[in-house]
């Protein structure tokens, strides 16, 4: 048995264990239990047999680290060459495709499992669709940077840690915003640009955003900042706009106490004042701070599989809650009376109308504010939704929204969640008036456990 000093100076002890992993937690982490105790052990694969350092231990849990496979299961495949192990978001880059699209099946079954909504015996898991690209599929590199003693990193953070990973190579980022991202920080160096820095609450560069149109190659700059000033930023922007595909640069200003990567305030350097991106037949400009899914090609099966859901017909009004730049709403558009947009980012509203100019929509409204206050109000000015797209944050719907919900009943009902925990949660309040046709899993991010699924509800008679 080794000691070692911990970070709050106490004295424990670590030692080597021997654990069979029975099970992949909601983080891709093998499972497994240590004298009852259940052993989280990132990297180690079902079945296995390994050896492992226990590095943490809480009262309902350990946490360890693999040191060793005693006995491998068929489903490892080799972590990609040339890559840090420790660069974080390939937490299943280990366990072959095939084992991947199971266990993100598997993963919203065990959810139901464990909030048993009315009939869950019965909901209909579907196969995960497969992603069409598994590698260099995400079309935005969100990179944070420091400078130490001089030296300049710009990367990611390494998991559970505060070192950040130089210029990783990541093997589901494009190679065009890893292109660009390397080359800003050459320019960064080079023009001494003041890099924020928390010890000494210094205002400059905090991080760097790229994002691509996978339509149009596109690509938009966003540098985060702490503070407004920083000298010669504007001379950055014109810098990086002269880069290959890149249209635009805009500034995001943040404050030290935001716990947050983004600001409130975005402001134009250089450029166009969006980028355009296309979902099936349909274009979308995309302002620095609008949501857009990360794998655009899955993205196009994932909405079109969601609006097939619904019986939509030439009289339906539609609600699209949570509705970004309108993706949802305006793809559906063609099919209804009138489409109802609810988002709280006020850019995103802005971009959502101008889509519905882009594309010739008129039968869409876009409104700005939480759809925990909209819904009600609709209801109260007496608007009858006939099909309702809820896409939530991870954190799911609120409860009394969904009391709302359960009130103003639409006929059709279609959830895409990011959750399977929440989506679960959410089912056993909604099951009461809804019966749960089916989830249908999607795959939008290949090599990680992130999970992105849509179910489909219908009103019981
Ligand atoms: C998962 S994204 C979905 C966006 C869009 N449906 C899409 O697929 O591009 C969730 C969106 O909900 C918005 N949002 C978050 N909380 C909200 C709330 N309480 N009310 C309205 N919109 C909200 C976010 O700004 C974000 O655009």
């Amino acid at each position: 048995m080794r000691h070692i000093l911990k970070k709050n100076n106490q004295i424990t002890s670590e030692k080597d264990v021997i654990i069979t992993i029975k099970r992949l937690g909601i983080n891709g982490e093998g499972i497994g239990y240590y004298k009852k105790k259940i052993i989280f052990i990132p990297n180690a694969l079902p079945g296995e047999v390994v050896v492992a350092k226990i590095t943490e231990t809480f009262p309902k849990y350990l946490e360890g680290e693999l040191i060793r496979i005693k006995e491998k299961s068929p489903h490892r495949v080799a972590f990609p060459k040339n890559v840090n192990p420790e660069t974080g978001g390939l937490e299943l880059a280990h366990l072959d495709y095939d084992s991947q699209l199971l266990f993100k099946k598997e993963l919203i079954k065990d959810s139901l499992l464990k909030f048993h909504p009315r009939n869950y015996q019965k909901i209909k898991v579907k196969n995960t669709i497969p992603a069409p690209k598994q590698w260099y599929y995400r079309n935005k590199a969100q990179y944070q940077i420091e400078s130490i003693k001089n030296k300049i990193s710009l990367g990611m953070y390494a998991p559970k840690s505060q070192k950040i990973i130089d210029l990783p190579i990541m093997p589901t980022q494009s190679k065009n915003t890893q292109k660009i991202e390397f080359a800003i920080k050459k320019l960064i160096e080079k023009m001494h640009i003041a890099i924020a820095d928390s010890r000494y609450k210094k205002d400059g560069l905090k991080t760097v955003v790229v994002r691509q149109s996978h339509a149009t190659d596109e690509i938009q700059v966003t540098l985060v900042t702490i503070g407004k000033n920083i000298k010669n930023l504007d001379k950055l922007a014109e810098k990086i706009i002269e880069l290959e595909n890149v249209v635009s640069v805009f500034q995001n200003e943040s404050q030290w106490n935001n716990p947050l990567v983004w600001g409130n305030k975005t402001t134009k350097l250089i450029g166009k004042n969006y980028i355009t991106e296309q979902i099936l037949n349909k274009k979308f400009i995309l302002s620095p701070r609008a949501f857009f899914q990360l794998n655009p090609e899955q993205t196009e099966v994932l909405y079109s599989t969601a609006l097939n859901y619904l019986e939509l017909n030439a009289n339906s009004i539609l609600v699209d809650a949570y509705a970004g730049v309108g993706t949802l709403g305006i793809l559906a558009s063609e099919k209804v009376k009138q489409v109802i947009g609810i988002e709280s980012i006020p850019e995103a509203i802005a971009d959502a109308q101008f889509n519905c100019r882009l594309n010739n929509v008129k039968n869409a409204e876009y409104i700005n504010g939480s759809v925990e206050k909209i819904l009600p109000q609709m209801q109260k000015d007496g608007i009858a939704i006939d099909a309702l797209i809820v896409d939530p944050p991870r954190t799911g719907l609120n409860k009394q929204l969904v009391k709302t919900l359960l009130t103003c009943k639409p006929k059709d009902f279609v959830y895409i969640s990011c959750n399977p925990s929440t989506l679960a949660r959410d089912l056993v309040l909604l099951s009461q008036a809804y019966d749960v046709r089916l989830i249908q899993p999607v795959d939008m991010m290949p090599q990680t456990p992130r999970w992105e699924g849509i179910a489909k509800l219908v009103l019981r008679k």
